[in-house]
């Protein structure tokens, strides 16, 4: 019988000689391990060791720690996890991502919490239906995320088979998408997948599937994997939204030695990042705006801007509205409860203004 060490089989789930080298804690041994967590449910977590998954739960204090810094176990992260005497695992410690996606969730009041997508990704497949899913300002967000994360990108239009004008749209996106950045346009459920996206299918490379529900993304990581390891659903009939047949964020290994994460369909993407982070994803607008006349300019009018005019109207007003955007949710719960009184205020002299005009 051969001897497979534990490191070993981690190479299967992304474990690379840079990290082992790195812990920050001691190689475990015994009864604790390194694992990568595959998935995060309300309760729990299931880790995987490169052969097979463990439910597992989460030491407190490690929550704690975390959460004082706006920060929790995603999936993708390194951990350490003790086997208790009941058999139950309990992960300790995590080694610092590498990477970390992640986005902003805003409850519709003043609370913005800040939520892990996946941590130590490689590359995110971007993925986008050439269907009714089809929507540029939407990649434009998620152009954003990645290069917020400093994760590298590829651009996958699904469901080529079903569209008309391939050409205009595979330009439009490839527009959009910044140098390094590849755009491809494919059948799911009919091409050779693992060949098209073997560049980013390196041994020991972590991917993530993002994309609106019913983009294809579960099609894409079963086409991957060479089995049905996530379930796929349809589209709805009439706006051919999706289902969102996909409820958590998984860990798949792939044939070839890389990983993969699917994730559900995301409803909204708010970016994490404060304003000026966001406004320098957007490459071309950051390089332009160092031409402007003033500092401060925000490509509205101002005489001597050189955003204005040259880039498309469009991008340049989902940009204002992606940096007000993150303006707005960076500020603490009391900047904004001072900003609405502002507000308040001034509608109020306005309106006393109006009313002495008049009367
Ligand atoms: N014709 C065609 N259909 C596709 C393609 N890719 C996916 N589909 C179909 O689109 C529907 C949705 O695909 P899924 O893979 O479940 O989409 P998803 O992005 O995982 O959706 P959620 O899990 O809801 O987030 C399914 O009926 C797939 O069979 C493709 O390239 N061509
Ligand atoms: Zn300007």
């Amino acid at each position: 019988m051969s001897f497979v060490s534990p490191y070993e089989r981690l190479q299967a789930i992304g474990l690379t000689p840079q990290l082992l080298s790195s812990l920050p804690f001691p190689p475990p041994e015994g009864e604790a391990a390194l694992m990568r967590v595959a998935e995060v449910h309300r309760d729990g977590l299931v880790l995987h060791d490169g052969e097979s998954t463990s439910p597992a739960r989460t030491r407190p204090a490690l929550i704690q720690a975390l959460a004082s810094e706006a920060d929790a176990l995603a999936v993708g992260d390194w951990v350490r996890a003790e086997r208790n005497t009941f058999g139950e695992w309990w992960v300790d410690a995590r080694v610092p991502p590498r990477t970390q996606l992640a986005r902003r969730l805003h409850d519709g009041r003043e609370k913005v919490e800040r939520v892990v997508l996946a941590s130590n990704v490689d590359t995110a497949l971007l993925v986008m239906g050439l269907d009714h899913d089809f929507n540029l300002r939407r990649l434009e967000r998620y152009l954003a995320l990645v290069r917020l994360a400093g994760v590298g990108a590829v651009v996958v239009l699904s469901k080529a088979d079903l569209c008309v004008d391939l050409g205009r749209r595979l330009r439009d996106a490839q527009t959009l998408a910044p140098a390094g950045v590849g755009v491809l346009a494919l059948d799911s459920l009919h091409d050779d997948v693992p060949s098209q996206l073997a560049p980013w299918l390196a041994p020991g490379q972590t991917l993530v599937l993002l994309g609106s529900s019913g983009a294809g993304k579960s099609t894409l990581a079963n086409a991957l994997c060479g089995e049905a390891v996530a379930a796929t659903g349809g589209t709805r009939r009439g706006d051919g939204r999706g289902r969102h047949t996909t409820t958590v964020r998984t860990l798949h290994p792939l044939p070839g030695g890389a990983c993969i994460v699917d994730t559900p369909g995301l409803r909204s993407l708010r970016l994490d990042g404060d304003a000026g982070d966001v406004a320098g994803a957007f490459d071309d607008i950051a390089a332009l705006a160092a031409q402007c006349r003033f500092r401060d300019c925000r490509h509205e009018g101002e005489p001597g801007c050189a955003v204005r005019g040259t880039v498309a109207p469009e991008r340049l007003k989902s940009f204002g509205k992606l940096v007000r955007e993150a303006q707005r949710d960076s500020m603490s719960a009391l900047q904004r409860r001072e900003q609405v009184a502002q507000w308040k205020a001034r509608s109020r002299i306005g309106r006393a203004n109006i009313r002495a005009k008049r009367g």
